[in-house]
């Protein structure tokens, strides 16, 4: 569903890294950008996965970048921040269903654990208050690994993921839909490190780190240019300075040097790309 027409060439290489194990929401997303042209590899958490993809071993990494109910993932923005030759060369979004799975001969009443990846527990927080008062929870490298530690457990451990993930660790999918709210959605970025482009596209990114007295400035630059999102995150000095991750529809690196002008703010340029 891209939103508007510009030419966009295939991108090149053969291997796609993410977080894994099979059956992650992240793992839906690398399959929307990359297709069956590619070989995928798992890796045990987002800081591995692009981790191996600086290293050079893999061309790309896939990462989640923000959930409608559970807002930015901060950790995997920290981590697009802290390298400095990653280019975002893609965006997708996906409508996220969570549900409940556990193994096929387990009941409600014999769980006394729920496993998840944080954003799967904060999305169905209040279906298991109100089904599973009583509970623990135990946040997991991601939803699959989730389902994985489910399937290799007693009955008593449940696990929230996709429903796609159930097939995967041969579980049930005890309840469907347990999410908060129906309109969830995540957005991926699809990660190089080659060249970033430059030409207009759905979508451009960049850094502006800087002071919360001169945001006024920056956000002034911006004119008739339209904000995608925008993202603060702390720079661990003094409070009031941030790093902010801005992203523009309808723009590329023109736009980039219209705002970089901007004093007082150090940016940095991470590419445009097609929304898909
Ligand atoms: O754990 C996963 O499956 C992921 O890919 C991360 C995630 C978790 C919850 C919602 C969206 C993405």
């Amino acid at each position: 569903t891209s939103q508007n027409n510009y030419e966009w060439t295939r991108l090149t290489g053969e291997t796609v890294s993410y977080l894994g194990p099979e059956g992650t929401y992240t793992g839906q997303a690398a399959k929307l950008f990359f297709g069956d042209d590619v070989a995928y590899y798992a890796e045990k958490t987002v800081s591995d996965a692009v981790a191996s993809m600086i290293s050079g071993k893999y061309d790309f990494a896939v990462i989640p970048q923000e959930n409608t109910v559970g807002g930015p993932v901060t950790a995997y923005i920290d981590e697009l921040l802290s390298h400095d030759d990653i280019s975002v060369v893609c965006e997708t979004e996906l409508v996220i269903d969570q549900a409940l799975l556990m193994k096929k001969e387990a009941e409600l009443v014999d769980i006394t654990l729920v496993c998840s990846h944080e954003q799967g527990l904060i999305q169905g927080k209040k279906w298991l208050e109100e089904n599973l008062p009583f509970a623990h929870t135990q946040i997991v490298s991601s939803t699959a690994e989730g389902a994985r530690l489910a399937s290799i457990s007693d009955k008593s451990v449940a696990a929230v993921a996709s429903a796609a993930a159930a097939d995967v660790y041969d579980l049930k999918v005890y309840a469907p839909r347990i999410q908060e709210s129906d309109a969830n959605r995540t957005r991926f970025y699809a990660l190089s490190t080659g060249e970033k482009r430059r030409e207009r596209a759905d979508r451009m990114l960049f850094s502006a780190k800087g002071n919360i007295s001169d945001f006024p400035k920056l956000i002034k630059a911006f004119g008739a240019l339209k904000p995608a999102a925008i993202t603060a995150r702390p720079l661990k000095t003094n409070l009031g300075e941030y790093i902010w991750l801005i992203e523009l529809k309808d723009s590329g690196y023109d736009e980039f040097l219209k705002i970089s002008n901007v004093d007082g703010f150090e940016f940095k340029y991470y590419g445009s790309f097609p929304l898909i």
